[in-house]
């Protein structure tokens, strides 16, 4: 038996069946990498195709992507050898309340705790937020990586992809940008001391997967994300359609990207941060490398100004992100009795 800070309200267990058909958008990237990368044609397909992905689903795959697939094998490498060391090994490396970086057990997500394992690292070292989640006036916190020795390539490793990953995410800003009929840089500017953070998820085999999940449901908090997973599957993402939970196919050499709730926030809900959460199996276990694009921690999250018309007024009220980014680290630490913060909490009446 699992123990019950696992099990999930009979609701929200997942089904044994799946979902496959009619999956998430699957687009090739190759006209980007390509010698004619500057046509405006190739590229307003492009762009027209992901501002759909965006619009209808919240979720898209990438193919042909120009992320080198040895950064992915060596991060994934390294990540498989720390995930396999003793309990007391990667305790060295735990997160605390005080720094939400390094090795990690017992996330919550709803309050329910998750069946894995995680490793978090920034791409800035050190990368600054908030001390605590009150708004105003404070001295930044420095958050630094926790490196394990073992293995001794983790940190090139992991910094290594981080950069790669990056590059390709600040490209598919711009696509959405674009998409969005803004100029390509509207949203770069956001990302100046950006608090952009990778984790790394390690899935067990679950004895019980009918009743506990690897990630609850949730929506990724930042503006971005750009997720490698292994061949095990188990993503499910809840569709906008008619509310079916279907499942991410991996695909070889790929990425999942999803719109995360700031740009659900700059869109004015132009486009959606979309539910997902990852279902165990009681085989396999399962590793997969999300890259969260997240602004710098001084930024107020808010409409754009260009998005917003008489009839299409402001949704949601100004927040501040290292506010928000602290205060979701701090609940997630521990099982708390209420909901963490959400930007519906931001919602204007109607
Ligand atoms: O493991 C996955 O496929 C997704 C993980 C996820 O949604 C997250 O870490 O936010
Ligand atoms: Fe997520």
């Amino acid at each position: 038996m699992v123990d019950s800070a696992f099990i999930q309200a009979s609701e929200h267990r997942p089904k044994v069946s799946i979902v496959e058909a009619g999956g998430i958008p699957l687009i090739d990237l190759s006209s980007l990498n390509s010698s004619n990368s500057n046509d405006p044609e190739s590229l307003s397909g492009l762009v027209a195709e992901i501002g759909a992905a965006c619009k209808d689903c919240g979720f898209f795959q990438v193919i042909n992507h120009g992320v080198p697939l040895q950064l992915q094998e060596r991060i994934e490498s390294a990540a498989r050898k720390f995930f396999a060391l003793p309990l007391e090994e990667k305790s060295k490396v735990r997160r605390d309340e005080e720094n939400p970086l390094g090795y990690y057990d017992t996330e919550h997500t709803k309050n329910v705790r998750d069946w894995k394992e995680v490793f978090d690292f920034t791409l800035e070292e050190p990368t600054f937020i908030p001390p605590s989640h009150e708004p105003q006036g404070q001295e930044l916190q420095t958050l630094n990586n926790r490196w394990p020795h073992y293995p001794p390539e983790m940190r090139e490793a992991c910094i290594e992809y981080a950069r790669g990953v990056e590059k390709l995410a600040y490209k598919l800003l711009e696509l959405i940008s674009l998409s969005l009929n803004l100029p390509a840089d509207r949203l770069k500017g956001f990302f100046k001391g950006e608090t952009i953070f990778v984790r790394l998820n390690h899935y067990p085999p679950c004895p019980e997967p009918h009743l506990a999940l690897g990630v609850g449901r949730h929506k990724d908090a930042g503006a971005l994300t750009v997720l490698a997973q292994d061949d095990v599957g188990g993503l499910e993402v809840k569709r906008k359609a008619d509310g079916e939970w279907v499942r991410v196919k991996p695909i070889p050499n790929s990425y999942v990207i999803n719109v995360g709730d700031i740009i659900q926030v700059w869109s004015n809900d132009k486009y959606e941060s979309v539910e997902h959460r990852v279902v165990v199996n009681s085989q396999k276990e399962r590793l997969s490398i999300p890259f969260f694009l997240t602004p710098a921690f001084s930024v107020m999250v808010k409409p754009l100004k260009e998005l917003l018309q008489e009839d299409d007024p402001p949704k949601y009220k100004e927040f501040n992100w290292g506010w928000f980014l602290k205060s979701r680290k701090d609940s997630n630490f521990k099982k708390l009795g209420v909901e963490n913060v959400q930007i519906y909490h931001f919602r204007v009446a109607e």
